[in-house]
């Protein structure tokens, strides 16, 4: 049997005054000694990489292999060596020196990182309702910046989860999907339309056909936002015109500069920033800030417009989408105040994590051109039958389902997925205390041999039929279970969308096939973002 490793990364708050983020009926359950299996695909009893003691005696936590006891020291080596921007890599690096399991200990964190996917279905299965999240809005939970944000962020706990499956409703279910799609492929269509005359405009003929190389990040962003907006707000901000808004503009560079700094402000105390007035911590801030009015912006203007239709007419079956924000309204059920905070970190986590892993995707389409004109051909196939229900197309194409699937592989935008686990747990026979944050590693599973074949191959054919079958925690770059990533329908469908009319409309190359250099900050990017060339078709 194959054995099926999935790196995780264990980060220890305990003594560190961090609040406890579970409840107390979920602390009650005595240590768990994890066997549990990930599916056919796990390792049970003969799992690679299990630690076992002669005597069959599960190992403490201090027993974990480290990186060094010091956090102090730890961080300075950080920022020597710029591990912040090059994590994923570290990581990768440690899982080859220490093994599948480590402890890591950086400034006020202290780290374990571990190998072993039976320990991963457990994290996750017991997530027990009230994991905390610990990128975006965890930095967004301390309290100074609870206070700095208004207060509108989003809480954990049973209150966070009633919440969660009402905006559920609206964005993650398969009815959502159907209501908001057109609104997609409006966008993506408008994208293309718009590539198509910069090409024409601006590119070279060759035997009457033309071609343009292009950045397309910025491109990419402008459609990412553009997008978001349009689904979220039911509104089109026009970023494809000749003349985009500074306003959209600035909020793309707010949401960029928000990410950047958040990181390193993961591993001090915020005291300690706020007392030393960190330059990171007011760039931060005021990043927020703007993030924020924008969010208030538009929200704003949507509630005017929304307010002066009938009542019980905004989302009337019969009538156009009016967008997440019509439907929230509408519905009445959660509180403005909510459905603010709600949309404002839907608008801030859905720009950057769909505009970069599409450059990936456009860079690995045009560096391996027989998958690009299989997928074309299957897009083609599934297009000539579906007569303009773009769902169908969707799904008829399950390639291109697979390639989102396949870039996220390989470049995961978020590195890692974390829980708190609610009870004592064991994995890779130490016992890892309950309150300790776990995180599975995305971007070391990824490249592992050890849990796909070849795995430094781009093959989105690797995630269709029975190959994918007891695999299921190897596609976990959306998360899992409740907290999973909310906009991932809109992600997943906004991608695919627009790699389809790309598809449609040009061939791709790239004038240079290296690999990309990547760096981390808070995602996954491009060092320097690939240069693509449009064949148009
Ligand atoms: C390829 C694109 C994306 C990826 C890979 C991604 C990945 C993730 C991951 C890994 C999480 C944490 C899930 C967990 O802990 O189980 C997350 C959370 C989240 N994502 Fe995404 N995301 C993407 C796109 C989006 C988009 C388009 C939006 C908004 C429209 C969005 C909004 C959010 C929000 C609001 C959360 C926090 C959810 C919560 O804790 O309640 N994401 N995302």
């Amino acid at each position: 049997m194959r054995s099926m490793l999935t790196p995780v990364m264990v980060w220890c708050k305990r003594g560190l005054g961090c609040r406890r983020v579970h409840s107390r009926s979920f602390c009650l359950a005595a240590t768990t000694v994890v066997e549990a299996a990930a599916g056919p695909g796990a390792l049970g009893k003969e799992r690679v990489g299990v630690r076992r003691t002669g005597d069959g005696r599960v190992r403490s936590f201090e027993e974990i292999p480290h990186t060094g006891r010091s956090g102090w020291l730890n961080l300075l080596k950080f920022w020597r060596e710029d591990r912040f921007r090059h994590l994923h890599k570290h990581m990768e690096k440690s899982f080859k020196e220490l093994g599948p399991i480590y402890r890591e200990h950086v400034g006020t964190q202290n780290t374990v990182n571990i190998l072993l996917p039976a320990d991963v279905s457990e994290l996750f299965r017991s997530e027990g309702l009230h994991p905390q999240r610990m990128t975006l809005t965890a930095w967004a939970t301390h309290r100074e910046v609870r206070n700095h944000s208004k207060g509108v962020f989003l809480k954990n706990g049973e209150e966070w989860r009633a919440d969660r499956l009402l905006l559920n409703k609206e964005v993650m279910m398969a009815s959502a999907v159907r209501r908001f799609l057109p609104l997609l492929d409006e966008v993506a269509t408008d994208f293309c339309r718009m590539l198509k005359a910069r090409v024409e405009r601006e590119g070279r003929s060759h035997g009457g056909k033309c071609s343009l190389t292009i950045d397309p990040s910025p491109d990419l962003f402008r459609f990412a936002l553009e997008a978001s907006c349009h689904v979220i707000y039911g509104e089109r901000i026009g970023l494809f015109s000749a003349s985009p808004s500074l306003e959209s503009q600035k909020f793309i560079w707010a949401v960029e500069r928000m990410l950047t700094t958040t990181l390193p402000l993961l591993f001090l105390p915020p005291r300690l920033l706020l007392r030393i007035g960190a330059p990171q911590w007011t760039q931060h801030a005021k990043a927020w800030d703007h993030i924020f009015s924008h969010a208030e912006a538009r929200i704003q203007k949507g509630y005017q417009r929304l307010s002066c239709k009938a009542p019980g007419s905004i989302a009337s079956a019969q009538g156009p989408y009016p967008g997440v924000l019509g439907q929230l309204m509408e519905k009445g059920q959660l509180s403005m105040d909510l459905i603010k905070a709600n949309l404002t970190e839907l608008m801030a986590g859905g720009v950057d994590t769909t505009a970069v892993p599409l450059q990936f995707a456009l860079f690995e389409l045009g560096r391996n051109p027989d998958v690009q004109e299989k997928l074309r051909q299957q897009v083609r196939e599934a297009w000539a039958v579906a007569a303009g229900d773009v769902q169908k197309v969707l799904q008829g194409a399950p390639l291109l389902k697979g390639t989102v699937k396949e870039i996220l592989r390989l470049y995961p935008v978020g590195i890692t997925v974390q829980r708190y686990p609610v009870r004592d747990i064991v994995i890779q026979n130490y016992h890892i205390p309950a309150g300790t944050a776990v995180q599975a590693c995305l971007y070391p599973m990824g490249r592992s041999a050890e849990v796909f074949p070849d795995p430094l191959r781009f093959d989105p054919g690797r995630w269709g039929g029975s190959r994918e079958e007891g695999g299921g925690f190897r596609s976990l770059a959306f998360g899992f279970g409740s907290r999973q990533c909310v906009g991932r329908r809109i992600a997943e469908n906004e991608m695919q969308l627009v790699l389809m009319h790309i598809l449609l409309n040009f061939h791709l190359t790239v004038p240079c096939s290296d690999d990309l250099e990547t760096t981390y900050t808070l995602i996954l990017q491009p060092r320097i973002p690939p240069k693509i060339t449009l064949h148009k078709l």
